[in-house]
């Protein structure tokens, strides 16, 4: 079942083109990532889908809801949201926010310890949230974007600058939500978190989609034609696997003094450089 379709999507601010006509789909349960550098058209596409701002052109559809009634409270209810504007209340404890949000979310007694555990900070609970580190906080805010367990979830950049056990956690729990149904739209500047987490990825620059399709896909789309050949005294020698080669690479299997043969896949920040042209920083 699909929950996200984008159609030709168009978004302009004055006379600057943010969005292209950009188009894709995220099935339920998905994990879909939004790749792209600075400037590229990220987050303008997840204001769009949390209602924040409206389509120039094009249509938007997220969980049978049109754009046109994104500003719905049952809309807004369904969604879980984690952005860089996302924040809690420094003064009072980890707990105490925590309760807030599932109150107003009429969420079940229950489920602020329920997210706690899942993201290994039920032992902050009664914290001030102004003394805990920014990976901390970070898993907080997480917790508060989950807490009702939202359909969806719009993550624009989960874990840019957090270190790398806390970013572990957040894929775990992220993993974990998606194995349960959630379907997560998430941008990130970083491959290996799109290549670990994301089922699909689209590579968005200049406000257009360029290329695709799951991590594995694009890679294997985009792959090298070279072979690595070792040798028994370590030389490593490398050929390309071409009509003009076959022979002596069908020789290579028969031949003792060659005991490895490797083709390497580009990772996803190669392909995304070979797509756009450009790194992706
Ligand atoms: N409210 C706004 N008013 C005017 N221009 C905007 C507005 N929001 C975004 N833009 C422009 O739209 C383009 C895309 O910006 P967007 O924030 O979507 O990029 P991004 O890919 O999320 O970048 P980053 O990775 O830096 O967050 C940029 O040229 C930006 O200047």
């Amino acid at each position: 079942m699909s929950m996200i379709q984008v159609n030709e999507l168009k978004k302009s601010f004055g006379s600057e083109a943010a969005l292209r006509g950009i188009s894709f789909e995220v099935g339920k349960g998905e994990i879909f990532g939004l790749l792209g550098p600075s400037g590229s058209g990220k987050t303008t596409t997840i204001k769009i889908m949390t209602g924040e701002f409206k389509p120039t052109n094009g249509d938007v559809n997220v969980n049978q809801f049109n754009f046109r009634q994104f500003g719905k409270n049952e809309y807004v209810g369904s969604l879980g949201i984690l952005s860089d504007k996302s924040s809690l209340y420094d003064r009072l404890t980890v707990k105490d926010n925590l309760e807030l949000f599932r109150k107003l979310y009429n969420a079940p007694k229950g489920s602020v310890e329920k997210v706690l555990k899942a993201v290994g900070l039920e032992d902050e609970m009664n914290k001030t949230v102004s003394k805990l580190s920014k990976g901390m906080k970070q898993r907080i805010l997480l917790c508060k974007a989950v807490i009702h367990r939202p359909a969806i979830l719009f993550l624009d950049e989960p874990t840019s600058a957090l270190d790398p056990t806390t970013t572990e956690r957040i894929h775990d729990m992220l993993e974990e939500l998606r194995d349960d149904g959630t379907t997560i739209l998430l941008t990130t500047h970083n491959m290996d978190e799109a290549t670990r987490l994301c089922d699909n990825v689209a590579f968005l620059y200049q406000g257009v989609i360029q290329d695709s399709g799951s991590p594995s896909a694009l890679r294997h789309k985009y792959k090298r034609n070279e072979v690595h050949l070792t040798y028994r005294d370590g030389t490593v020698k490398t050929t390309d696997r071409t009509e003009d080669n076959k022979a002596a690479l069908e020789n290579v299997l028969f031949n003792e003094d060659i005991v490895d043969v490797r083709t390497d896949f580009p990772t996803l920040g190669e392909v995304f450089k070979k797509v756009t042209g450009k790194e992706l920083v």
